[in-house]
Parts: C-alpha cells; structure tokens; sequence
C-alpha cells in the first residue's frame, strides 16, 4: 500500500540515499519517497579525473546498485567540491578537513550535484554546479568549526546549512543543491518521470 500523499501525484519514489538532508530537501517541495534505500558504493575519484565526470560517474554508480521494481522510480545523486581541479570529497577525518577548508579560505570552489532518475530501462540525468566565496578564515576560528563537527559526512568537510555560513558571503547558483539536492531541478526531473506535484503543469 502507498502511504498518502497530500502534494503529488504519480509511480512509487524510492531515495536511494542515507543523507538525511535529501530526505528534508524532498520534504520542503512536499515530496516523500514511499522508500528510503542506500547503496554503498567506492567513492574514489580516479586519477586525474575531472570534478564534472566524477560526480556523474557516481550519482550514476549509486543509481545503477539497485534492483528496482517494474513502475518504480528511483532518485540518486551525489554532491562534491572542486577547488581548481581538485576533487575533495567527504574528509576522512578533522584534520583532513582543516586542509580542506584552508584550501577554500579566501577564494571561490564549485559545488556539482548531479542527479540520476532511473525508472525501467530508462535514466534522467541533471548536473548543478554552484559557485560558492568563502572570506578569509583564521586559524583561531577554523579550529573552532572544526570542533563543532559539522564536517563529518559533508563534501568539502563543510555545511552551508550550519555555522559556516558565516564564513560564507556569496553563492550563485542554487543553494540547495550545495546540501545536497538542487530542488527546482529534482522537481523537473521527477516531474519528466510522472512524480508531479499538485497544481504543477503537465
Ligand atoms: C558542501 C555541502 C555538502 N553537504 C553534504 C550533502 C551530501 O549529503 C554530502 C556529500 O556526500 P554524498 O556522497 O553526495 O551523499 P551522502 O554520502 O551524504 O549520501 P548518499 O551517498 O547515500 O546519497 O555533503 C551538506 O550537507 N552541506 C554542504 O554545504
């Protein structure tokens, strides 16, 4: 049985994701998976690969570990950082990302999600890139954020959606997207694949 679904219409939604913030991010557009399924998968860039080709190579590798239902639609993605042409994922540990974020003090990195809708046969895709400006962090201050912890599980071992957006003066591009799912384009996508919400054109 389906769970009701007071703001969409359409085929069974499964996130295939253990981000708690995709979950909320779908939740903020009125959308709630009928499943919630994660796929473990080697996030390894390979070498000298470029930012744009990995985020790709994963959302669709994450997208493509699970069996999925005849009907169902299925929604993956995967967020990383580029600062130049290094990748930086999510940090290993505090003081990885304290390298991380010195790399980023004082200049601008992109934030690329890239979306993958599989249903069938049958593959969506999306890429967002959003420029993100961080000022100038002190040594004092960085340690500081570090030892808030909000850095365990975030690419480029940062949040946007906590304490470091006071490190944070400018973006362009979509905020969303920098936390994990950029929600006009999800909407767009899901849309493509039935999932509408209410009201939406068709
Ligand atoms: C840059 C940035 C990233 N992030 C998060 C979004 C993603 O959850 C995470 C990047 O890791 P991902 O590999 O994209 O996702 P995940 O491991 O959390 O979940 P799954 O693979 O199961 O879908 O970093 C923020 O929450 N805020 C930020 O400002």
């Amino acid at each position: 049985m389906t769970a009701p679904r007071p703001n969409f219409d359409g085929p069974r939604l499964i996130l295939g994701s253990a981000s708690p913030r995709r979950l909320e991010l779908l939740a903020q557009i009125g959308i709630v998976p009928d499943q919630v399924r994660h796929a473990d998968i080697d996030e390894t860039p390979l070498k000298g690969e470029d930012a744009r080709d990995y985020v790709r190579r994963i959302a669709l590798a994450k997208a493509a570990a699970f069996d999925l239902a005849a009907g169902d639609v299925l929604l993956c993605a995967d967020t990383t950082v580029a600062v130049g042409r290094r990748i930086l994922g999510k940090p290993a540990s505090r003081a990885e990302a304290g390298e991380f974020m010195r790399l980023m003090s004082g200049r601008r990195h992109r934030v690329l999600t890239a979306l993958v809708v599989r249903q069938g046969d049958r593959t969506r895709e999306r890429l967002v890139e959003t420029a993100v400006r961080m000022r100038p962090i002190a040594a004092a201050e960085l340690e500081a954020y570090l030892d808030i912890g909000d850095w365990q599980g975030k690419a480029g071992g940062y949040a946007i959606q906590g304490a470091a957006a006071a490190f944070i003066p400018w973006i362009q591009g979509s905020f969303s997207s920098v936390v994990g799912l950029p929600l006009s384009e999800t909407a767009a996508i899901l849309a493509a694949s039935g999932i509408v919400m209410k009201g939406a054109p068709r």
